[in-house]
């Protein structure tokens, strides 16, 4: 393997022409572990343009993250009906019966676990309220339909592969339901957003909407992050992502807008991997745009939405991953190449007021 696939960049993946269905339509870019040992991670994406019918999915291996990029999903599930649109996020557990509607060409990313289910982080001393309120979770009131069906397919995600039945009736006629082992989805745009407000660039885990907790206590299987539209105060510092290597992997997805740190190259609908321990950053542009800017309290990321797969794990790809979705920018590696050498051995920094 050479150098440039451990940081890969993804151009928007296609939507094909031809009717396909959110079932048909999902693909694995990478992943780690497995199902069979309950423990691991996979990233899929999902293209899709007609609705599903008379058909219902259920993932046996594990819990889906669902992020619309395009399109706004109508999902019947065994709890009722869950509409998510772009900037909205569902969560659909092991073992659920879901059947997706969609209006039109529609994408986006899927973050599945084997482990154990998504919790809000804890908030340790942030206390009682902040980052992904409970509040702002929706489950669905309970639906139901009556409908005698001549061969409704039930799918099984089982072991990574699709295993399918037929039965004579809609799989959605439970009447009502209580309990807590239910979907759910929440609207990014209620993310209560905290920062640095003094100095330095703080690690993303403070915008971690949900996490997959692992075994080793602080160590997360994965974590979903968001990058959400903010205020940029600090002082005294390169504001932009910083320059690293770190212990997890990350996978990234644009819902709308740019990345602040690649205003370039990574678009909407389209990813990016930064592989545990390689070395990445902000482009040219944005190292040379941040290295001179004044640091006056400026908005960052309005109109944008980008997120974050991030896992400790390390993440294998697909061959489509890698090969058949013919996506991968092999340019990549360009962004960085620009960046000169800055030491400068007589610099002496501005004194504080
Ligand atoms: O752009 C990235 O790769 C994601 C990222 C963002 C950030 O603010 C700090 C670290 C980091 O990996
Ligand atoms: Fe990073």
């Amino acid at each position: 393997m050479s150098k440039d696939h451990l940081n890969l960049r993804w151009n928007p993946f296609d939507i094909p022409d031809e009717e396909v269905d959110f079932v048909n339509g999902l693909r694995t870019v990478c992943g780690a572990g497995d199902p069979l040992s309950r423990n691991g991670c996979a990233v899929h994406i999902y293209v899709c343009n007609v609705s599903m019918t008379n058909s219902a999915l259920y993932n046996s291996d594990g819990d889906f993250l669902i992020v619309p990029q395009q399109g706004t999903l109508d999902i019947t599930t065994e709890f009722g009906k869950l509409c998510v649109s772009p900037n909205e996020i569902c969560v659909i557990q092991q073992g659920m019966r879901f059947s997706v509607g969609v209006q039109g060409p529609s994408r986006g990313y899927i973050l599945e676990v084997y482990n154990a289910h998504f919790i809000l982080p804890n908030l340790g001393p942030i206390g009682a309220n902040g980052l992904a309120n409970p509040r702002d979770f929706l489950t669905p009131v309970a639906w139901y339909e009556d409908r005698d069906v001549d061969g409704f397919r039930i799918i099984s995600k089982y072991q990574g592969h699709l295993f399918e039945a037929l039965q004579g009736h809609s799989p959605f006629d439970v009447v009502a339901w209580h309990g807590n082992y239910v979907p759910y989805k929440y609207n990014l745009k209620h993310f209560m957003v905290i920062n640095a407000t003094a100095f330095d660039h703080a690690d993303p885990s403070i915008f971690t909407v949900l996490t997959c907790p692992g075994t080793k206590p602080g160590v997360a299987i994965a974590d979903f992050v968001i990058f959400p539209p903010r205020w940029a105060v600090q002082e005294h510092t390169f504001r932009p992502p910083y320059y690293h290597r770190n212990c997890m992997s990350e996978f990234m997805g644009l819902i709308y807008g740019n990345y602040e740190a690649k205003e370039e190259g990574f678009k909407p609908g389209g990813a990016s991997l930064h592989s545990m321990m390689t070395p990445h950053g902000p482009d040219v542009d944005c190292f040379n745009g941040a290295s001179t800017a004044e640091l006056t309290p400026v908005r960052v990321a309005d109109g944008t939405q980008s997120f974050m797969f991030e896992t400790s794990l390390g993440l294998g790809l697909t061959q489509w991953g890698e090969e058949t979705c013919r996506k991968i920018d092999s340019d990549y590696y360009k962004c960085w190449q620009g960046l000169k050498k800055s030491f400068d051995l007589n610099w002496k920094p501005t004194p504080k007021k």
